[in-house]
């Protein structure tokens, strides 16, 4: 199949609160090719998990909506469908089969109350109409290949009686058993300590390439992304600021954002973590744009330390910077 997988264009997401019309996500275009891990960064309220969640169509209608752009994914059949336009029921079915997510809080989709086992069978029994005793087989098969040790005995416990690093695997059992071609992983290991941390990174990159999915990894963490992305999209104020690949994007920033993020990265790298010494994390001085009033020009302007009049009189564009990345950002070439 040729094309990407997944190709978001120009998405606007919007929200009616109290206090008016917020627009959390401004015009945002990303494509994730088969196979490639795109980690979604930026500080918190940026619009990471409202994007991922448009694209998931998860944005209940009583409180905002999708008011512009494509989600257009391919499917396994080869046809490219636009999910901002699909109805709920086939959204629904795409969900689960051939697109899954998993979360930061694995009980957000693992339900307390019954077996492990018996929850990744029936997501198998669900989506691809295997019989009782073959969906069981099946959800072993699953948590072994998530390296749970001994998964037959474990497959009876309830998800309270499994560590924290265990339960995540778990959720990515129950994520993979219909082998989706697209995961979006949202904050998957933040609640995790470095080493478990590292573990289900090594384990999900492991599992991407038996599956060959695209994934679409939210997080806030550059140590994470080091470890784990192809290509990185920097989200500031409901815009992306930066893309790139991860190497070029960690080395030589182009974007002012993109450099306060680097300069306030918690060192997850291997001699850190053997010392069990984590660098202290320098904030980027001053606060999230507020996206009910947002500035008339560069959202990350009033925060900007390269900022100059010609910022704060329209949204900077977002230039190529090579062959393979963009900023949005009309100091770049200085900056770089
Ligand atoms: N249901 C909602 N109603 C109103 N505003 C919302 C809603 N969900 C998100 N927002 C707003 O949209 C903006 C983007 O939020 P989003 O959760 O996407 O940020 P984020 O980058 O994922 O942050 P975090 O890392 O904290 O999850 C924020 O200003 C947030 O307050």
């Amino acid at each position: 199949m040729t094309g990407p997988l997944l190709d978001i264009r120009d998405l606007v997401t919007e929200f009616r609160t109290e206090a008016g019309l917020l627009r959390a996500v401004k015009g945002v275009d990303l494509t994730i090719a088969r196979g490639e891990t795109l980690a979604l960064v930026g500080e918190s309220g940026s619009g990471k998990s409202v994007t991922s969640l448009s694209a998931m169509r998860l944005i209940p209608d009583r409180v905002g909506r999708i008011a512009g752009g494509e989600i257009l994914f391919q499917g396994r059949d080869g046809r490219v469908r636009d999910l901002a336009q699909l109805d709920q029921r086939a959204m629904s079915d795409l969900r689960g089969s051939e697109i899954a997510m998993i979360f930061q809080e694995p009980m957000t989709s693992l339900n307390p109350a019954h077996r492990i086992g018996a929850q990744i069978a029936e997501a198998a029994r669900l989506h691809e109409g295997l019989s009782a005793k073959a969906a069981r087989a099946r959800a072993i098969e699953m948590l072994r290949l998530v390296e749970i040790p001994e998964p037959e005995r474990r497959a009876e416990a309830y998800p309270h009686q499994l560590s924290g690093g265990m339960r995540q695997r778990v959720m990515i059992a129950s994520a993979l058993v219909c082998n989706p071609s697209l995961l979006i992983a949202d904050e998957p290991t933040t609640a995790l300590d470095s080493t478990v941390q590292l573990q289900i990174l090594v384990l999900l990159k492991r599992l991407q390439e038996e599956f060959r999915m695209g994934i679409l990894f939210i997080t806030h963490n550059l140590g994470v992304v080091a470890e784990i992305a192809d290509r990185v999209a920097v989200m500031y104020g409901g815009r992306i600021v930066e893309d790139a690949p991860v190497d070029r994007i960690l080395e030589a920033p182009r974007h002012p954002y993109t450099k306060g993020l680097l300069g306030s990265v918690p060192r997850t790298d291997h001699a850190a973590r053997a010392s069990g010494q984590r660098e202290r994390l320098v904030q980027i001085p001053g606060s999230m744009v507020d996206p009910l009033r947002p500035p008339p020009g560069c959202d990350f302007e009033p925060r900007c330390a390269w900022s100059g009049p010609a910022c704060r009189a329209a949204v900077p564009p977002l230039e190529a910077t090579g062959p393979e990345g963009h900023a949005r950002c009309i100091r770049w070439k200085e900056i770089a």
